[in-house]
């Protein structure tokens, strides 16, 4: 089984995940029909939204080609859908293409000259650009010219091209990877962030509508609480509901099919799956809530250490349910909460018995 949940879109096959957040080949086929098509239709992100609003606004009353955008966050938060959305508002054609795809400078010379005029290059994974196309990116995107080598060693001769302006939109899951001479070539940068239920809630309505399945407020609800904060993971997740829905009953996703549902699948009310829920047994039961050596807990749980800690690690951080301290993992008071049991007296991330007050996490 293949668990990655950090690996890149561009070279990895499907991750069979259900929660995790890289697009699987189902999601790829599914989700250009979901898309939302403008600024309006885009939901949550208000700043981004509001921000980016304003500079294409900005540049249309100009009649001039946007600024470069650099959009960075998790994957499945909307970064190429945003990247249509720039290139539909400025009513300009969109190329795509991805930084490991770019491996020579001349791939990207290729790309960059058959522009046309105000067209949006999304540049997806920008962080995993060779170092050569990097460098004639800085001043594609400054100069809009290239120097094309032509030739190897001392006869080599550096041809310079005149370039259409364009708008580049980057897209990078970590912006703090990216050079800052490439960094401070965006004249826009964005950081997308983890979406709120309430907002998931909207992505999940508009998305029945769009597939033509009816659905309770409580049912999309309940869908949202287990969605990781990720429109994409949503969308998901209402997929597998909906056969559930289909097979199961009438067809119509109540609060109750969509726990049902969803419990099938293994994917619990905080939106934890089999593996993240094996990493938090084991560190409760086995080690009463730590702290243990990161080894340790990937051999009880069977899983390699990379798999604990790239792929499950992230998200119970994220959530508040386990730490990583100088001295091994350690689990909340809320990981016990989680998962129904009472830590043992004195435990690490239990209450200590005195003053009720956690022994590493309270004041
Ligand atoms: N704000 C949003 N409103 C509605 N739907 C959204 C929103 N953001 C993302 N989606 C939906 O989530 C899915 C994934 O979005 P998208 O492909 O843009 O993510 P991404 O950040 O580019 O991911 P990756 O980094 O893996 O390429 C799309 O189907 C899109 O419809």
């Amino acid at each position: 089984m293949n668990w990655d949940d950090t690996a890149d879109t561009a070279d990895t096959p499907a991750p069979e995940r259900l929660v995790g957040s890289v697009a699987d080949r189902e999601d790829q086929a599914v989700e250009a029909a979901l898309r939302p098509k403008d600024l309006d239709e885009f939901i949550g992100q208000e700043k981004v939204r509001e921000q980016l609003d304003l500079v294409l606004r900005a540049a249309r009353a100009r009649g001039a080609t946007a600024d470069h955008v650099l959009l960075s966050g998790a994957p499945g938060l909307g970064k190429t859908t945003l990247s249509m959305i720039i290139a539909a508002e400025m009513g300009a054609p969109i190329r795509i293409t991805s930084g490991p795809a770019i491996q020579h400078a001349g791939d990207l010379a290729a790309i960059l000259s058959s522009l046309q005029e105000g067209e949006v290059l999304f540049l997806d994974e920008i962080h995993r650009m060779s170092r050569p196309a990097e460098e004639m990116l800085y001043m594609a995107m400054e100069d809009f010219r290239v120097d094309v080598i032509v030739g190897k060693g001392p006869g080599a001769t550096a041809i310079p091209l005149e370039l259409p302006p364009f708008t580049l939109v980057g897209a990078t899951t970590r912006a703090g990877l990216l050079p800052p001479p490439l960094r401070d070539r965006f004249g826009f940068t964005a950081h997308m962030e983890f979406y709120e239920p309430a907002e998931l809630q909207r992505v999940i309505h508009r998305s029945a509508l769009l597939l033509d399945v009816e659905i309770a407020a409580e049912g999309a609800a309940e869908i949202a609480g287990r969605s990781r904060g990720t429109p994409r993971i949503a969308n998901r997740l209402l997929r597998r509901v909906r056969d559930y829905a289909q097979v199961k009953a009438d067809g119509v996703i109540t609060k109750e099919i969509a726990a049902a549902a969803l419990s099938v699948y293994e994917v619990d009310s905080r939106g934890l799956d089999r593996l993240d829920r094996a990493v938090l047994e084991a560190l409760l039961k086995l080690f009463g809530g730590g702290p243990v050596g990161l080894s340790t807990l990937a051999v009880a749980v069977g899983e390699e250490r990379e798999t604990v800690e790239e792929v499950a690690e992230p998200f119970l951080v994220r959530e508040g349910l386990l730490a990583r301290t100088p001295r091994g993992r350690v689990a909340t008071p809320a990981a016990w909460a989680h998962l129904g049991l009472t830590a043992p007296h004195g435990a690490i991330g239990g209450t200590t018995g005195g003053n009720g007050q956690p022994e590493l996490f309270g004041t």
